[in-house]
């Protein structure tokens, strides 16, 4: 059996009374040493999941248990840095607050491209999320939370920091939680998925065994039984479905293929908007 590194148990939380759950009913494990990739739509609750994995959060129901704050990293959305600090001030700060345990050497990495000297509130906000990934990276975590952290980085510097943080996180066996609605930057970084919509957790697994679980079907429209479909959709005459393998291998006049993440997804968000609508809930 794998170590966990972090674990909720019902975890839910509502802003306040009146409000509705941003999370609800939120239970999962993940194994140390995963690179998880958490999506969802907008509002989904993927950074009330993490700023509650950080600790800056308190549940309303439930528990998460992960490392202590010391072993632990989180850069949130917002980046926030000291705007008077310059660069280099920065990692200084970095150092003092992790003795013992800073990697001088990955921070000034991730900051090369940067002049030292300039001050945070100058930098633009893909300079400034150099900065939060150089301290978050620096701290050498156990575990890493970042939210959407490459946002606002042009696509040749998301490219090389993902690299970077990917073989860094990889050599060292961090664990990462990384929300992004960038499926292709997620696809070969991240080894597990956990899906959320509407607070509640839809998919949640390693990727491999999510994308092994489940076949595209593609042909004539007709009734799948006895498979279960996650989603269908016909285009004229063609049916385009997504199916668990539970019931062995599907026959037919169909061709099948096994789905990419993103068909993965989309398939169950779609799936997820459906059974909202719909009274007694659609399979999913
Ligand atoms: N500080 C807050 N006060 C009140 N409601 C909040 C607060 N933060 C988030 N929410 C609500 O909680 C729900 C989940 O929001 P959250 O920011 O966790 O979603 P998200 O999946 O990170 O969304 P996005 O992809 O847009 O960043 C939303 O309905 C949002 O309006």
């Amino acid at each position: 059996m794998s170590e966990t590194a972090i674990e909720a148990l019902g975890l839910a939380k509502r802003y306040g009374r009146g409000r509705g759950w941003a999370l609800r009913d939120c239970s999962f494990a993940l194994p140390a040493g995963r690179v998880c990739a958490l999506v969802g739509p907008n509002g989904a609750g993927k950074s009330t999941l993490l700023a509650l994995a950080a600790g800056l959060l308190r549940p309303t129901e439930g528990v998460v248990r992960g490392p202590a704050r010391t072993d632990l990293a989180y850069v949130a959305q917002d980046k926030p840095l000291h705007p008077q600090l310059t660069v280099a001030d920065t990692l200084a700060m970095g150092r003092e607050l992790n003795p013992g345990r800073w990697d001088g050497e990955i921070a000034a990495r991730i900051v090369e491209p940067l002049d030292p000297d300039a001050r945070v509130r100058r930098l633009s906000g893909g300079q400034r999320t150099r900065v939060a990934l150089a301290l978050a990276l620096g701290k050498r975590p156990g575990l890493l939370l970042l939210d959407e952290p490459m946002a606002d980085l042009d696509p040749l510097a998301r490219h090389e920091l993902m690299g970077a943080l990917m073989a860094d996180t990889a050599e060292r066996g961090t664990t990462v939680v990384v929300s992004s609605h960038i499926l292709t930057e997620l696809e070969g970084a991240c080894d597990h998925l956990l899906l959320l919509d509407g607070g509640r957790i839809r998919l949640d697994g390693a990727i491999d065994d999510l994308l092994g679980a489940h076949t595209l079907v593609t042909g004539p429209v007709a009734d799948l039984a006895p498979h279960t479909v996650v989603e269908s959709r016909t285009t004229g005459r063609q049916l385009t479905a997504l199916v668990r393998n539970e019931g062995g291998p599907v026959e037919g006049p169909w061709e099948t293929t096994s789905p990419s993440l993103e068909e993965l997804l989309l398939a169950h968000l779609r799936a997820s908007k459906t059974a909202d609508r719909t009274p007694e809930g659609a399979s999913a």
